[in-house]
């Protein structure tokens, strides 16, 4: 998206963003014991800060360089070149550390959360192989057929893979917490007083995963989005990407970019667990599996004839 459909990311590069982002996502899960006990910063406590101002630093240099490489002129204009040309008209609005970080929130914010929802679902389909699996190839193979690769164009036409991504936000969502959010008046929530001014944490990942919500919700099940309804205009039960003016604004392209990575990989190709899969959750402000998931994969016999 940020480089055009012309643009390419070389390994190391992406590799150097990857060591970013676990690096970043490693520190948010400590505790930093300067929030309850401020004073024990002047004895050289608050290990957590110092580790996220390094970071920081890694990720402004990564992006200034990313930014240097990728926004020269040449071929299809990117995103990086757009937000370069106004600089030239607005330069006291599109300052560099603004284009830095409107590039960052949309690479970090895009990456993590998508990857682990694709692992997520990947998961589920291994487990549930010849049920739920041979179910979303069989959608998609009598739709698309075995001449061409599925695009974005054929999600409308997949409903069973929309509920599949759907049922893996509700077990897995990947930002379990959402985005912490602050009262901007006094008022009540469940009961409680929320006086202005205070931080708010919302668990999606318990009213997603709770049986005073959900029924059996530990069970892995996509029927229960089937029927025209994606759970998104449900109440307040389903909020993978969060609700009103703050909810994510990459819905629409994170469902889109999941289903044609998730519809691919079932088109073409078999797939086979290798052992049984671990579904226990690791640590973090993104729902990552504890365990890496492992799978093996043989082509389809017509994806030959596809790409020769
Ligand atoms: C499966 C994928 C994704 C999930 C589950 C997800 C989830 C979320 C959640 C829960 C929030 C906070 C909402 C709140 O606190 O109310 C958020 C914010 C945000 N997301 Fe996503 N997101 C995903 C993909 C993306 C993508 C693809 C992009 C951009 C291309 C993106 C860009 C952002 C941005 C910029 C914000 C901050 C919005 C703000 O503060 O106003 N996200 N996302």
């Amino acid at each position: 998206m940020i480089l055009g459909r012309a643009g390419v990311v070389e390994e190391e590069e992406a590799e150097g963003f990857r060591d970013i982002v676990a690096e970043m996502a490693a520190a948010t899960v400590e505790a930093n014991v300067v929030d309850f006990l401020p004073f024990l910063g002047w004895f050289g406590f608050g290990s957590v800060e110092r580790k996220m101002r390094l970071v920081q630093e890694k990720r402004e240099r990564f992006m200034e360089n990313f930014i240097g490489k990728h926004g020269g002129g040449g071929g299809e204009k990117n995103l990086i070149g757009f937000l370069l040309d106004l600089q030239r008209y607005e330069a006291e609005c599109y300052t560099d550390e603004m284009i830095r970080n409107f590039l960052l929130v949309i690479i970090q914010g895009a990456i993590h959360t998508t990857a682990t929802t694709l692992e997520w679902a990947f998961s589920h389909l291994l487990a549930n192989q010849h049920t739920i699996q041979a179910r979303a190839r069989a959608e998609i193979d009598n739709l698309v057929g075995r001449s061409r690769l599925l695009d974005g164009s054929d999600l409308p036409g997949l409903p069973y893979l929309g509920c599949i991504i759907s049922e893996t936000l509700r077990m897995h969502p990947a930002a379990p917490l959402l985005m912490p959010h602050v009262s901007s008046e006094e008022c009540r929530v469940g009961g409680f007083h929320v006086p202005r001014g205070t931080m708010l944490l919302v668990n999606a990942w318990e009213i997603q995963n709770s049986p005073e919500t959900w029924k059996d919700p530990e069970r892995f099940s996509p029927g229960r989005f089937e029927g025209g309804k994606n759970g998104f205009e449900s109440e307040f039960k389903f909020l993978p990407f969060g609700r009103g003016r703050r909810a994510c604004p990459g819905q629409r392209l994170a469902m889109e970019m999941v289903g044609v990575a998730l519809g691919c990989l079932i088109q073409c190709f078999e797939w086979e667990k290798i052992g049984e899969i671990d579904m226990k959750e690791g640590k973090g402000v993104v729902t990552t599996r504890l365990q890496p998931l492992r799978a093996k994969l043989a082509p389809r016999p017509f994806l030959a004839n596809l790409l020769s």
